[in-house]
């Protein structure tokens, strides 16, 4: 069996924690080596390092293998050192060559502080999804967050919310829908995917009233879509697709904005959510939280998430 490779993500937050945390939760079944500083694992770790991923095989209990990736600078939980930008981002881009290159069988990505990129190293994308995408030749890709309880995908991603209408067009929501449907058929093993597509506004702008793109062109794309066998509904008032029996007609809902889809899934299943980028050629997952530096080095994170995104990974892979 390849390995997961664990990216280390911003070494002040609570990736390394959670990692070292799923790694002893899930050695005995999934192999997985953990790419970054040593010196960032917390205290204690037991760990052994690596040179290549070939020679973590063997090694999975006892010891969590590691990749070793020198930073410029410490970790300080909850404190960035902008030093360290340059590393996090490397490890990023070296974990990509290690599951293209076939080493690896997926990647599991820990949070990165966004902010502290752009400072630090001025990196360009606002984050892994954006990154990703380039890294694999700028295929086109879709952000989804996953639970046992739902599934939900931003149709625009990581830009302000006075963006959303010139950003949201009938070819990036076609392209969404195409992306999502095949993701759920062969990462999720769902033959026939029911998605349920919102509407931008309130009340799904209530007949033309309260907005136009609804009757201006999502209902017709939705419509178009259904006539070429995709199984859809919407578009839908947002603020009432995600109840129980709402979340019970469909496998996935797709939304307009990042806001709109991840804080039903976040209210109903933070610690358990799953962040899958569908689209590239490899398997990329990660927990659904972020760098959390109010709780990092504390003890408080919670490793459940990213016992998940490791799980999802190594299943998706098929190793
Ligand atoms: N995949 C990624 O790289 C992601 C990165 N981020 C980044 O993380 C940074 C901080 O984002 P926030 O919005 O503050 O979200 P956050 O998820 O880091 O924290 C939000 C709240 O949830 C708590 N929390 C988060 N994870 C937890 C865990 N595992 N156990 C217990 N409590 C937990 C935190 O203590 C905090 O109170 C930002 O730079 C953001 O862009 C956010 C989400 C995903
Ligand atoms: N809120 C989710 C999030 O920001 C994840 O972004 P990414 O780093 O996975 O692109």
């Amino acid at each position: 069996m390849k390995p997961v490779i664990l990216t280390c993500g911003e070494p002040a937050g609570i990736g390394p924690e959670v990692a070292a945390r799923a790694w002893a939760a899930l050695c005995d079944a999934i192999p997985m080596v953990w790419l970054g500083d040593p010196r960032h694992l917390p205290a204690g770790t037991p760990h052994r390092i690596v040179e290549s991923i070939a020679q973590a095989e063997g090694i999975q209990t006892g010891a969590l293998p590691v990749l070793p990736y020198p930073f410029a600078g410490n970790a300080i939980a909850g404190h960035p050192d902008m030093a360290n930008a340059a590393g996090v981002i490397a490890v990023i881009a070296r974990a990509v060559e290690l599951v293209t290159s076939g080493a690896a069988s997926a990647i599991c990505t820990a949070p990165i502080h966004k902010k502290a990129l752009k400072d630090g190293a001025n990196f360009a994308y606002p984050g892994h999804t954006e990154y990703l995408s380039a890294l694999a030749g700028g295929v086109d890709v879709v952000m989804m967050l996953a639970s046992e309880q739902l599934r939900v995908v931003p149709a625009t991603i990581h830009i302000a919310l006075s963006q959303v209408p010139a950003a949201l067009t009938p070819a990036l929501l076609r392209r969404t829908i195409e992306i999502t449907h095949t993701g759920l058929q062969n990462q999720f093993g769902i033959p026939s995917p029911r998605i349920a597509i919102s509407g931008l506004n309130p009340h799904a702008g209530e007949g033309g009233s309260m907005g136009q793109e609804e009757v201006a062109w999502i209902a017709s794309l939705v419509r178009d879509m259904q006539s070429e066998g995709y199984t859809l509904q919407g578009p839908l008032p947002a603020d009432t697709m995600f109840h129980a029996a709402a979340r019970a007609r469909y496998d996935a809902a797709i939304a307009m904005y990042h806001d709109q889809a991840l804080i039903p899934i976040k209210t109903l299943d933070f610690d358990r959510g799953v962040n899958v980028t569908l689209g590239l050629p490899f398997i990329r997952t990660s927990p659904d939280h972020g760098t959390a530096f109010d709780i990092a080095g504390t003890g408080a994170a919670n490793p459940t998430s990213m016992i998940e995104a490791i799980r999802m990974a190594h299943r998706m892979s098929g190793s």
